[in-house]
C-alpha cells in the first residue's frame, strides 16, 4: 500500500440477513477504489436469533445486547480475514464504519436501533470504530435511512446524464441524481425480504436462485393488486421501511391459504418489481439510465422484470459505473466513516428530511 493511501473499512450487514459484507477501501482519490471484500455468511442459530428480536418477545433487553456481542465478534472476525486477505495491518487504516445490525426502525417515534457492540469491536480489531450514523439523522427529525444516496450522489453523479441507481437489498431503495437538481432517494418496498422468507418457509432455500422457483409459477393478479395497495407504496418521499413492515406476517394478511407456492412467489416477485418500477415512474421523470446494485440483481427473472416493466431504459449492474454491485453498501459505509473522521455530514437532508446535514455515528477510538 503506498504512502498516500487513505483506507477505511466498510461493514454492512443489511436487511436480508444473509451475513457480512466487508470493504477495504482506499478513499485517497475522488472515486473509491475497492482494494479487498469479503463475505462471510451467517450461521443458521445467528440469523434465528436476529429474526427473533425482529418481534416483541420476553426478556429482548438482554438478548439484543447478547447479539450485540455476537456480533462484534463475528464483524471483528471478518475484518481480520478482510485485512489478511490484502496484506495490510490494522495500524493502517483508518477507521471502520460498521452499519450494525438493523433490528427495529421506527423514526416515526425517534429511533432506530442496529445492534453491535462498536467498543467491543474496537478493542478486538485496534482500530477506531464509527457506528450507530442512523440516529443522528432521525434526531434531526430526518428519516435516518437511506444513507447511501449521499454516496451515490458524490461519486455516481453526471452533470448531464440523469441517473437511477436501484439498490435491492432485503429492502429495495433508489437514489435519483437528476443533472442540476438535488438528489433524492427513498426506500420502494421490499428487496428480497419477502421472497426470501416464502422460500425458506416452503423450501428450505435462503432464497430463490435467479427467481427460477418464481418462474415456475404464475403472478395472481388479483393478490398482487392487494399486495401493491400497501399505503407505504403511495406515501411520497422521505420515507424509509424495514422488516418492521414487510414480513411474512404481513403477507399472511392477505392470503387465503389456497394459493400454489410457486404462485405466491411469482407474485412476491412480481410485487418487488412493480413497487420499484412504480417508484421511479412516479418520482424520477424522464430517466437516462438505470444502475442496480445489491444481491437481487443477480436475480435474473426479477432484472427481466425490471427491464420489462421499464422498457425505455437499459439496465445494467452499477459495475458498468465502476463500482462492484455486491459491495456498494460496504463502500460506502467506508466513505461515511471517512465523513465522520473529518467531522463532515454524511446525510443528505434532500433524502432523509432531517432539517441540517449532520456529523453521523459515534466514533470508539481504538
Ligand atoms: N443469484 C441470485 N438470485 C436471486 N437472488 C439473489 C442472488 N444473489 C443474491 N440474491 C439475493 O440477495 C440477497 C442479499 O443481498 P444484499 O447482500 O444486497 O442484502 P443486504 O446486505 O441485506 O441489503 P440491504 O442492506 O440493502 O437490505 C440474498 O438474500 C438473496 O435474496
Ligand atoms: C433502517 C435500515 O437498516 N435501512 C436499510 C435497509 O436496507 C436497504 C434500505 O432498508 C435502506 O433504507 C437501508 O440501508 C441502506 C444501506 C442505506 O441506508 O442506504
Amino acid at each position: 500500500m503506498n504512502q498516500s493511501s487513505d483506507l477505511y473499512i466498510g461493514i454492512m450487514s443489511g436487511t436480508s440477513l444473509d451475513g457480512i459484507d466487508t470493504a477495504l477501501v482506499d478513499l485517497s482519490e475522488t472515486s473509491p477504489r475497492l482494494v479487498a471484500s469479503h463475505y462471510q455468511p451467517y450461521a443458521e442459530p445467528l440469523k434465528e436469533a436476529l429474526l427473533a428480536l425482529h418481534q416483541v418477545s420476553h426478556n429482548e433487553l438482554h438478548q439484543a445486547q447478547l447479539i450485540s456481542n455476537r456480533l462484534a465478534r463475528e464483524y471483528a472476525d471478518a475484518t481480520l480475514v478482510l485485512l489478511s486477505k490484502a496484506g495490510v495491518t490494522a495500524s493502517q487504516v483508518q477507521a471502520i464504519g460498521c452499519h450494525g445490525q438493523t433490528v427495529r426502525h421506527r423514526p416515526e417515534h425517534g429511533y432506530t436501533i442496529q445492534l453491535n457492540n462498536a467498543a467491543l469491536l474496537a478493542e478486538l480489531t485496534g482500530i477506531h470504530v464509527v457506528s450507530d450514523f442512523r440516529s443522528r439523522d432521525i434526531a434531526a427529525r430526518g428519516q435516518g435511512a437511506p444513507l447511501v444516496p449521499a454516496f451515490h450522489d458524490k461519486v455516481l453523479r453526471h452533470p448531464g446524464i440523469h441517473r437511477v441507481i436501484v439498490n435491492i437489498g432485503g429492502i429495495a431503495n433508489l437514489t435519483d441524481l437528476p443533472p442540476g437538481s438535488a438528489t433524492t432517494g427513498f426506500d420502494s418496498g421490499p428487496g428480497n425480504l419477502l421472497m426470501d422468507a416464502w422460500i425458506t418457509r416452503h423450501q428450505g432455500k435462503a432464497y430463490d436462485k435467479n427467481g427460477t422457483w418464481a418462474t415456475s409459477g404464475k403472478v395472481i393478479p388479483d393478490l398482487l393488486h392487494r399486495l401493491l395497495a400497501e399505503p407505504y407504496f403511495a406515501l411520497p418521499p422521505p420515507k424509509s421501511t424495514g422488516r418492521d413492515l414487510f414480513s411474512l406476517a404481513w403477507l399472511q394478511i392477505y392470503l387465503n391459504g389456497t394459493e400454489a407456492h410457486e404462485d405466491v412467489q411469482a407474485t412476491l416477485l412480481a410485487l418487488t418489481g412493480e413497487s420499484i418500477a412504480a417508484a421511479v415512474r412516479r418520482y424520477c421523470g424522464e430517466t437516462d439510465e438505470i444502475y442496480l446494485c445489491g444481491g437481487g440483481a443477480h436475480n435474473e427473472a426479477l432484472v427481466a422484470y425490471l427491464q420489462r416493466a421499464m422498457p425505455r431504459y437499459r439496465i445494467q449492474k452499477t459495475e458498468a459505473l465502476g463500482i462492484a454491485a455486491d459491495w456498494m453498501e460496504a463502500i460506502a459505509f467506508a466513505w461515511l466513516a471517512q465523513q465522520t473522521m473529518h467531522l463532515k455530514p454524511g446525510n443528505l437532508p434532500s433524502v432523509t428530511g432531517a432539517r441540517h446535514p449532520c456529523v453521523l455515528g459515534a466514533i470508539y477510538p481504538a
